[in-house]
């Protein structure tokens, strides 16, 4: 974590990128890991689809996705600046590129929580949004439709944002909730919940969870409602494969779950074909945006989930995928911030632009 909050100019190059590696360690064991995933030896990297892992596997794809996610050895100066060719900053292509494709088009913004929005922290429950930020994300919420997608809990997430103007798919996207009236701090409007049936099992697992981990110094389960999550970040790495294993044995009872990983952390939730991608195709369909191209997604995550976001994008050949990491990283987004505090400028860029004067916007109403 010591230099992640490090923050670089957007057209990074030459002395800008060397910085940008001190804080990138072991981007290149990232990228293997995804070349790794896309030959079928490591589930659960971008190209694959999340599933369990095999009782009788060891839990090393676990702990090496889980190490690629906490980067150990620099890549070269070269693969980073290739990278960043591939992936340009979002802000340094802002008026080339992504304002030009969003003219004329309803622009509707996705915003993924942790590590998006709120800066990486040790404690979850401490994983606050600053006050600039969330008057940036009130600003974004009053010129276009908007969503935080996230795999917390829409109460949690709903209680760090503190906003009720906006849509919020929680529980990576299993549990999808509509704004309210303005000035309430009521969670949102309920609009779909997927895996409702799944909420038994899913409290279930949660004790058998914090009951086999909790031997582990520093493990933490975290109940998301419809997913849990176990993290390692305060794990001693020593102990990561024997807590891996933990987790593996307690899903062997629970076939209908399965596991996923993120950001030092292992996500089990319903085994259902649904994810934040789908959650972002409902939302679309739900605003009446479905299928038009005069329509512009901006979605901006950093976590392996936000791929299947970045997917359906693609997919529609005319979003916009921003992937929030200062370190290269196989991914399906197009375009790259380094941190939240880039998010920040990104968001008030947007807005910035929907109210320049040529823009028929009513921006010195709101
Ligand atoms: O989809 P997201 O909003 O990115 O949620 C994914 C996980 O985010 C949280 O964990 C991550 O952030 C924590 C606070 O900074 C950090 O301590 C942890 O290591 C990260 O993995 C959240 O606590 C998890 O439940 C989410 O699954």
């Amino acid at each position: 974590m010591a230099n992640q909050d490090v923050v670089f100019p957007p057209d990074m190059g030459g002395i800008g990128a060397a910085r940008a590696l001190f804080a990138c360690r072991g981007a290149a064991s990232t990228l293997r890991s995804a070349h790794l995933g896309r030959q079928g030896l490591i589930p659960g990297t971008v190209d694959d689809e999340y599933r369990a892992p095999r009782p009788s596997t060891s839990s090393s794809w676990v702990v090496e996705a889980i190490r690629a996610s906490s980067p150990a050895r620099s890549p070269a100066v070269e693969e980073h600046a290739a990278w960043t060719r591939r992936h340009p900053s979002a802000l340094g292509s802002f008026d080339q590129q992504i304002a030009s494709a969003a003219e004329g088009k309803q622009v509707v913004v996705f915003m993924d929580y942790d590590g998006t929005l709120a800066p990486i922290v040790a404690d979850p429950d401490m994983a606050f949004m600053s006050n600039e930020m969330r008057e940036a994300v009130r600003d974004v919420t009053k010129h276009f439709p908007a969503a935080i997608v996230t795999g917390r809990s829409v109460d949690k997430v709903h209680s760090f944002v503190g906003l009720s103007e906006l849509y919020y798919a929680g529980s990576h996207g299993m549990d999808i909730k509509g704004p309210t009236s303005k000035d309430t701090t009521a969670a949102a409007v309920l609009l779909l919940q997927p895996a409702r049936e799944f909420l038994p099992v899913i409290a279930e697992a949660y004790e058998a969870l914090v009951e086999k981990t909790k031997g582990t110094p520093g493990a933490r389960v975290e109940n998301n409602k419809f997913c849990l999550s176990v993290h390692f970040r305060c794990v001693d790495e020593n102990r990561w494969s024997p807590l891996a294993e933990q987790v593996k044995a307690v899903l062997r009872d629970y076939p209908d779950l399965k596991l996923t990983e993120g950001r030092k952390v292992l996500e089990i939730r319903p085994s259902i074909m649904w994810d934040k991608g789908k959650a972002v195709e409902f939302l679309l369909q739900t605003l009446g945006f479905d299928g038009r191209s005069d329509v512009l997604p901006v979605y901006l995550g950093d976590d392996r989930t936000d791929e299947d976001a970045f997917k359906v994008l693609g997919k529609r050949d005319h979003g916009v995928g921003i992937l929030v990491s200062k370190c290269p990283r196989e991914t399906n987004a197009s375009y790259s911030l380094q941190d939240p505090t880039e998010v920040l400028e990104f968001l008030l860029r947007l807005v910035q632009w929907k109210c320049r004067p040529s823009s028929s916007a009513m921006c010195a109403r709101v």
